[in-house]
């Protein structure tokens, strides 16, 4: 579980976040939603801390990351598994040596089990032969798998994802946002996406985070979403043709 407590950010005199909370359990795949310039990949980065918040606390399973030890910092970053937009692969490595990268990196296993786990999470993301391929070679949905293979190959307790379907067309969108919620839901990885497809929110959000304007306005799932009063969170989520259309039939009965 990771727990965020008040989290502020101000760059160069504008506030980005003003004061975000919230809990992401274990084996669900939470979302944060929100329009451009929401402050969600802030506050993703804040959360991993590639930035550090201007206050407030992240908590990993009660453990301080960012007021916290070195040790304990260090120790969760190793547990820390991520997926940036647009997969972030190497360009002149091929997938083996792609999602090798991190045992390569940060631990010393012996090659013949290290290109075990390899072929272990190539094969649980839907890819086998393409080892040798390069990214170019590769499709634009295959890469993401790679991304995902790459980003568990370290077996994480915390999965974070920038933007999962940007790229992709929408069946495929769909296919990768079904394989995170699965392998979330298969190792009880705490996962967090960063989205604003529509799509993403009722097919996979067990838990959702909408920001406007650098404040949690709603929290709640796929489930309550369409029920929401929120006037910025309906035009958010009506601004979506397929979610007017189901909310409008059901008001026709
Ligand atoms: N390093 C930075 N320095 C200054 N301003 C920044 C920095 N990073 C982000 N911002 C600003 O913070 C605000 C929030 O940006 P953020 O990238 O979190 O938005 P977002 O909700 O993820 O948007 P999008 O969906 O378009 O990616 C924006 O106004 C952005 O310009």
């Amino acid at each position: 579980m990771i727990e965020i407590k008040n989290i502020k950010k101000t760059f160069n005199g504008k506030e980005v976040l003003a004061g975000i909370s919230g809990r992401f359990e274990d084996s669900n795949t939470s979302l944060i939603i929100g329009g451009s310039g929401t402050g969600k990949s802030v506050l993703l980065k804040c959360i991993v801390g590639l930035i550090k918040p201007d206050s407030g606390g992240v908590y990993y399973d009660g453990r301080d990351f960012i007021n916290g030890d070195r040790t304990i910092r260090t120790q969760i970053r190793r547990e820390i598994g991520m997926l940036f937009q647009g997969s972030a692969l190497f360009d002149s490595k091929t997938v083996e040596e792609n999602v090798m990268f991190p045992l390569d990196m940060l631990t010393d296993m012996p090659k013949n089990e290290k290109l075990d786990r390899v072929n272990f999470c190539l094969k649980r993301v839907g890819l086998e032969n393409v080892n040798k391929r390069m990214p170019s070679e590769i499709s634009g949905g295959m890469m993401k798998r790679v991304g995902i293979a790459r980003a568990i190959v370290m077996n994480p307790k915390y999965l974070f994802v920038d933007e999962p379907n940007s790229g992709l067309d929408p069946l495929t969108a769909v296919t990768i946002d079904e394989l995170i919620a699965e392998i979330t839901d298969e190792y009880k990885i705490t996962t967090i996406v960063v989205t604003h497809d529509m799509n993403s929110v009722m097919g996979i959000g067990e838990y959702v985070m909408f920001l406007y304007k650098g404040r949690k306005l709603w929290e709640g799932d796929s489930q309550n979403i369409v029920e929401t009063n929120v006037p910025e969170l309906k035009e958010f989520l009506f601004a979506n043709k397929f979610i007017k259309h189901m909310k409008e039939n059901e008001a026709n009965g």
